[in-house]
């Protein structure tokens, strides 16, 4: 029987940098055959844009039906299947996962009858904003859960984000310790024992920036992670627990017109994230005169922006994907941000 084809889950919360990881691998990949299949959260694709030109065009495979752990009968199995009938094999498939995904259901999916024989989980890598764990964006609000409980008794669940931390810290093979530029050596090692106390035992934890860690590195775990999922689940979850929905976070798409003025974008964008507790933010804007488009990126408080590639034949369309926690008020952050 042929060697099964490894696959690698790079999962990860939303901006912690798992494209941009993906990005360095594969001008890394050294004549490595890499196919790549992306998930992202809301129904504007960004990610797979911005990685354009990686891969061969065919070799990039975007799922937009929604959340990959949600749609894994439906969307991922006949794109693996499609993947596996090509008459080229790949060296190995990476799929990145949306950042509000469940690695679980995912993984378990591999132990599938017409994949399981053809394909192993390679490694589960989770990307982790070491800034992010470091202001405390996924830490429990101890007080708010106490009230939480006293004001119902059958309660028992922590914030939709810790609970989705925790999910994707308990599946990892591999912890990538993301942005170590933000922080400074005593507040990495506060992020390294907070994730080193939750990852599985025997997890690797490493440190990055910008996600640029040697392919040999990353790929060739050897995990078979579909094997023994009973080790990957957080406490908060039963093994077999792949109950989750995407109602606790929304997106949206927001269409402006061209932008004279960057630096006072971001100072709205700014504002905006700031007011609204925005998650993520990113997308391309037309800047007038300007040939190229500005690519436009926010994790948390933390906005990038950057001039890309030329707009060619594409339409000049500004447009954002705002990500946040549900209930954002879309015409307040609209308003915002057009100013
Ligand atoms: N300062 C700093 N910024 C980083 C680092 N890695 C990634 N970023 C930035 O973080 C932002 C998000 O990075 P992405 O790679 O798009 O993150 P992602 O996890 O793919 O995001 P989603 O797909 O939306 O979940 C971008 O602005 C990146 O340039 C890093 O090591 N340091």
């Amino acid at each position: 029987m042929p060697a099964k084809i490894p696959a690698t889950v790079v999962t990860g919360f939303l901006g912690s940098g798992k494209t941009t990881m993906i990005r360095h691998l594969l001008d890394h990949a050294n004549g490595r055959r890499i196919a790549l299949v992306i998930n992202e959260f809301g129904e504007t694709g960004v990610d797979g844009d911005l990685l354009q030109g990686c891969c061969a065009p065919g070799d990039i495979i975007e799922l937009s039906n929604g959340c990959i752990c949600c749609t894994v009968a439906d969307d991922f199995l006949p794109t693996m299947e499609k993947l596996l009938a090509r008459p080229e094999p790949f060296d190995h498939i990476v799929i990145e996962t949306s950042g509000l995904a469940l690695p679980q259901p995912l993984v378990r999916a591999f132990a599938w009858p017409g994949i399981a024989t053809r394909v192993t989980v390679d490694g589960v890598v989770t990307v982790v904003d070491g800034k992010a764990v470091a202001e405390g964006r996924f830490a429990e609000d101890e007080e708010a859960i106490q009230a939480q409980r006293a004001a119902d008794a059958s309660l028992d669940h922590d914030s939709p984000l810790a609970e989705l931390f925790e999910d994707q810290l308990a599946c990892a093979d591999m912890i990538v310790l993301n942005k170590t530029d933000l922080l400074d050596a005593a507040e990495a090692e506060a992020v390294a024992a907070r994730l080193s106390a939750e990852a599985r035992p025997g997890a690797r934890i490493l440190r990055a920036h910008k996600g640029a860690l040697p392919l040999d590195v990353l790929l060739g775990i050897n995990a078979a992670a579909e094997s023994d999922m009973a080790t990957r689940s957080a406490p908060h979850h039963d093994a077999e627990d792949d109950d989750h929905d995407h109602d606790e976070f929304e997106s949206f798409a927001l269409d402006l017109p061209e932008v004279a003025d960057i630096p006072a974008l971001t100072a709205r964008l700014r504002a905006a994230i700031a007011t609204h507790d925005i998650l993520r933010l990113k997308g391309f804007v037309a800047v007038a005169g300007k040939p190229l488009r500005l690519t436009v990126q926010a994790a948390g408080p933390r906005i990038e922006t950057y001039f890309d590639r030329p707009w060619g034949t594409a339409p000049r369309v500004s447009r954002l994907v705002v990500i946040g926690e549900a209930g954002l008020d879309r015409a307040a952050i609209e308003a915002a941000i057009r100013g």
